[in-house]
């Protein structure tokens, strides 16, 4: 085919008839000139065709990684208080001594047994030498003694067991639900700011962590602390002097352990932050996953949710060779300080202080310890990471919301006008500090009126909206609904009962359709709820899927369709039956046929209350009582559609602009 192609190319380039032509200089400079740039642009087609076939190179997506890392690094260094731990084990105190007790129990009896299995063989070592007759009198209360000592550290270590797993699961539940609790308190400066990856990280992997952390720290740290204390109680029995001396080091191990213990708490939370963010980047493709699909990005995620989880893996090695060596000098110093009792006890022996029977005992305890204190180091280690992921934790619970979301008057429904009014408002949002949005705004929306807010992009309508709502406070200046500072009426109701907003893109919960609109108003019947989707226009297309009401939607409303999920988004918010609404460009993401079902729905639910309706069509807009121009940080001109044609201007051009949209 290429070569057909060739041949049919220079023909047209007139080979043949240039072949019969008589040779002149213009014609050998010209023509193969031409012919040349035919050849090349023959050889070059299919190769600028190949490359262009060849698959986009993968794009750098690594900037998501890097400013999330940004963040972490400028986080600071959350802490975890012991009255945080207190407050968090208080409830459960009970569980937690019935745990202590259980744990020391064991440990003692594990001080006890190799005493009991020496008396054991002394007993039988008795009758081998001397009778060969086997004495049950003298072997029975030693073997009885024993057999209880294994009974009793059986049933204890069910206990502490128990115990602990009943408290965790508490615990690691109360925490989940107090940080929960928290997060769904905080401003929406909050969210703007934090990634809803990093949330769910810390709502499970750190409460996680934390819950074996502690149960590994009470079952083991405990055990091996009350073991470690029976022992050194035996070597002071033992020698006083030679226990004196061995404790005498423990001040340096201390700082020593606790130098490598802060070392180690930064590795894990270097090493935590990193797993956040492959979970975000996982969280953030998953939630996108539409977008991801139709700019076949699937390569690029993949390559950078490994990228991020190398780094993770290679963090959480670092920490695992800090503990490594952390644990190894700790038995390297142990070992040390037993041989250096070696030393120093056979020069007790010499001097006589002591006998060699007594350095023999000493050391078998001192061993004892050595062994304790390794698992301790174990412990340790897990410690670190429980309580740094203890602290992720806290550090939310301890954020305090500046809106609260309770508290404040009620204007009852029946006296409530719906007049809304905006004095003077200056708001720049928190998380872009140096951009002013709204300065000086001022806005009269007379009640049961229709204000439709319009004007260009990025000009502030939905930031009026949010601020109505009270998502964010204002820099200066009041916003009032029937003469109440909205400061002074409580959040709850006005969200709540006073308000209901229908935005551009309805988000619904993965459940049926039926409670999807009942979260309008939670005590409503099945015939409120049919009544509403009547008036949404969504009774009709509702009835028609086989599972009609119990229809499940699936995660944000995915198997509706954008008018679908508009109209159930009417209907619970008509269930709530406000009497102040906004509708944030609720037809503008339609097609004809659905935004004239969507627009006779919305009609209808606009009568009898104010309604700002943030617009960019010209039908919307000239239907209304009034319309603002918000442009230039405040509203640029107002009046009814008639009032501002007659003045031109600004809302000329936007009449024009629009027109050709609708
Ligand atoms: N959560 C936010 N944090 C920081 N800045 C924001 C936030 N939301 C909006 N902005 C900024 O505030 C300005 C006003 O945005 P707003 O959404 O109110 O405009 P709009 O008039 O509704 O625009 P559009 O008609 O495009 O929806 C914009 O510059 C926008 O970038």
């Amino acid at each position: 085919m290429l070569l057909a192609r060739c041949v049919a190319t220079a023909r047209t380039a007139g080979l043949s008839s240039w072949l019969r032509q008589p040779v002149t200089i213009k014609l050998l400079v010209r023509r193969p000139t031409k012919l040349v740039g035919v050849t090349l642009s023959l050889v070059a087609a299919p190769l600028i065709r190949q490359v262009q076939c060849k698959k986009a190179p993968i794009a750098d997506v690594s900037k998501r990684a890097q400013h999330l890392a940004e963040v972490y690094a400028n986080e600071k260094e959350p802490t975890l208080s012991w009255a945080d731990l207190w407050q968090l084990l208080k409830p459960y105190l009970a569980w937690l001594m019935g745990a202590v007790i259980s744990a020391v129990g064991v440990a003692l009896l594990n001080i006890r047994l190799p005493i009991l299995l020496g008396e054991l063989v002394n007993v039988m070592a008795d009758f081998v030498n001397n009778s060969g007759q086997l004495d049950t009198a003298a072997l029975t209360p030693v073997a009885v003694k024993l057999i209880s000592c294994y009974g009793g550290q059986a049933i204890l270590t069910f206990a502490y067991i128990t115990f602990l797993s009943v408290l965790g699961e508490r615990m690691a539940t109360d925490l989940r639900q107090m940080l929960f609790s928290r997060l769904l308190h905080q401003d929406m400066a909050f969210y703007d700011a934090q990634r809803t990856g990093e949330l769910s990280a810390r709502l499970s992997n750190d409460v996680q962590e934390f819950k074996s952390s502690f149960k590994l720290c009470v079952a083991q740290g405990l055990r091996t602390i009350a073991q470690t204390g029976g022992c050194v109680v035996s070597l002071y029995l033992i020698s006083p002097k030679m226990t004196l001396v061995t404790l005498s080091t423990l001040p340096l191990l201390i700082a020593a352990g606790s130098i490598m213990g802060s070392l180690l708490r930064a590795l894990s939370r270097k090493a935590q932050a990193q797993n956040a963010i492959a979970q975000s980047i996982a969280e953030e493709a998953f939630a996108n996953i539409r977008t991801v699909r139709s700019f076949a990005m699937e390569d690029s995620e993949e390559r950078l949710f490994e990228r991020e989880v190398r780094k993770a893996q290679q963090l959480n090695e670092i920490l695992g060779v800090g503990i490594g060596i952390f644990q190894g000098a700790t038995n390297f110093v142990l070992n040390g300080i037993v041989l250096g009792v070696l030393y120093g006890g056979s020069k007790m022996i010499l001097t006589q202080e002591i006998t060699a029977g007594d350095l023999m005992s000493f050391l078998v305890t001192a061993q004892t310890i050595q062994r304790s204190l390794g698992q301790l180091s174990v412990v340790f280690g897990q410690a670190v990471k429980g309580w740094t992921a203890g602290a992720r934790v806290f550090e939310f619970i301890h954020l305090q919301p500046t809106i609260p979301l309770k508290g404040g008057k009620r204007i009852p429904h029946h006296a409530l006008l719906g007049t809304i009014k905006f004095d003077n408002v200056c708001f720049t949002y928190p998380t872009r500090p140096g951009q002013v949005v709204l300065e000086d705004l001022n806005l009269d929306v007379a009640p049961g009126t229709v204000v439709a807010l319009c004007g260009p992009s990025g000009g502030g309508k939905s930031t009026i909206a949010a601020l109505l709502e009270r998502f964010y406070e204002p820099n200066s200046g009041q916003i009032s609904i029937d003469g109440h500072d909205i400061r002074t009426l409580d959040p709850e109701w006005l969200r709540g009962q006073a308000i209901g907003l229908i935005s551009q893109e309805p988000v619904l919960f993965a459940t049926t359709i039926a409670e999807n609109i009942r979260y309008g108003r939670s005590d409503a019947t099945d015939e409120e709820v049919r009544e509403a989707a009547r008036l949404a226009n969504a009774h009709e297309f509702v009835t028609g899927f086989p599972q009609g009401y119990n229809t499940v939607v699936g995660e944000r409303g995915v198997t509706l369709s954008g008018g679908q999920k508009q109209r159930v988004a009417i209907a619970r918010a008509l269930l709530k039956n406000p009497p102040i609404l906004i509708l944030d460009e609720a037809t503008s993401a339609l097609d004809a046929e659905s935004e004239r079902l969507v627009r006779d729905a919305l009609d209808r639910a606009v009568q009898g209350r104010t309604v700002l309706v943030i617009a960019h069509r010209l039908s919307t807009i000239q239907n209304s009582d009034q319309i603002m121009i918000i442009k230039g940080k405040r509203v640029a001109e107002a009046g009814t559609h008639k009032q501002l044609l007659k003045k031109k201007g600004l809302y000329w051009d936007l009449v024009q602009s629009q027109t050709a949209l609708d």
